[in-house]
């Protein structure tokens, strides 16, 4: 399969891939990684309500101590602020809404994706969206700077119809806007050529990261990391934790949140090895 940029993407079913953890040293090659994670599904466990998603301070310190050794980023469908708070440390990059809203150490405050254009079609869309969908029962609508998502994890399964249709409805309303599926969940995101995978590439670039003796490991667990993995094939590593609903880009795979810290530790004790640390 092509994708937009014409370079054909493998992809492969997730219960089908190796695991990350069987072989670190090998999978890193002697290079020097520079690690993007998602939050949710990665970082925390999927949960019923999104601000109950909170990450463990065991998971802190291991983020803590790889950012030691390399670059770490933190690439979210979540608002940049609410997962910063989530996270909590502040020599890591964020990029929220999707990738749309970049942050990072020494004020580093940037929205490559253009999405300002976008936010007077989400004021619109999330206040329609609050009107109509205010009499069904475990709805959720959760605003970020860059994105409503609706969320349908709470809702009985004779109301989800109802809920996508009306976000359907509303997304028709604002050319501006366009859908993308999570899980559980509908979000509405600017019409712009602008995902995790370019949040990404942007952040290699502009970390200088883009050299041989580096290599760009991302880890996510929905169907918004899959652009992330697509734009890695080839000169990075995909991992996939869990799985979804379609095949994947990644090139190898992680169990759980759990298998995530043990991979983020052994990987930290790989790379002091390589820099005698
Ligand atoms: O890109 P991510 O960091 O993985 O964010 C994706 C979405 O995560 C959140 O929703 C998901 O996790 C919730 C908590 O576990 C769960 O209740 C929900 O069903 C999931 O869809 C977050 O609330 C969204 O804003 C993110 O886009």
């Amino acid at each position: 399969m092509k994708n937009q940029s014409n370079k054909i993407v493998q992809k492969h079913e997730a219960k089908d891939l190796p695991s990350a953890l069987q072989d670190i040293p090998n999978l890193i090659n002697g290079k020097k990684p520079a690690v993007f994670l998602d939050y949710d599904g990665c970082l925390s466990p999927i949960v019923k309500d999104p601000e109950n998603a909170v990450m463990t301070e065991e998971m802190r310190d291991t983020l803590k101590r790889l950012a030691n050794v390399c670059s770490v980023a933190v690439v979210s469908g979540r608002d940049r602020a609410n997962v910063e708070k989530l996270v909590q440390l502040d020599n890591l990059y964020y990029a929220g809404s999707h990738g749309f809203d970049i942050s990072g150490p020494n004020n580093m405050h940037t929205e490559p994706g253009g999405a300002s254009e976008a936010v007077p079609a989400l004021d619109k869309a999330q206040k329609t969206l609050d009107d109509r969908l205010k009499e069904v029962e475990g709805v959720l609508v959760e605003r970020k700077r860059y994105a409503i998502a609706v969320h349908y994890r709470n809702v009985a399964d004779d109301q989800v119809n109802k809920v996508l249709q009306v976000t359907d409805e509303v997304i028709g309303q604002h050319p501006e806007l366009k859908k993308g599926p999570g899980k559980k969940v509908m979000e509405l995101k600017p019409n712009l050529d602008w995902h995790k995978g370019k949040a990404v590439r942007w952040l290699i670039e502009e970390l200088d990261l883009n050299k041989p003796d580096i290599v760009p490991l991302y880890i996510g667990d929905d169907l918004t990391d899959e652009d992330a993995f697509a734009t890695l094939q080839g000169e990075g590593i995909g991992i996939m934790v869990g799985e979804h609903d379609e095949k994947t880009a990644a090139e190898y795979r992680l169990e759980d949140v759990e298998d995530v810290q043990a991979f983020l530790e052994t990987l930290t004790q790989t790379i002091r090895r390589q820099q005698n640390v």
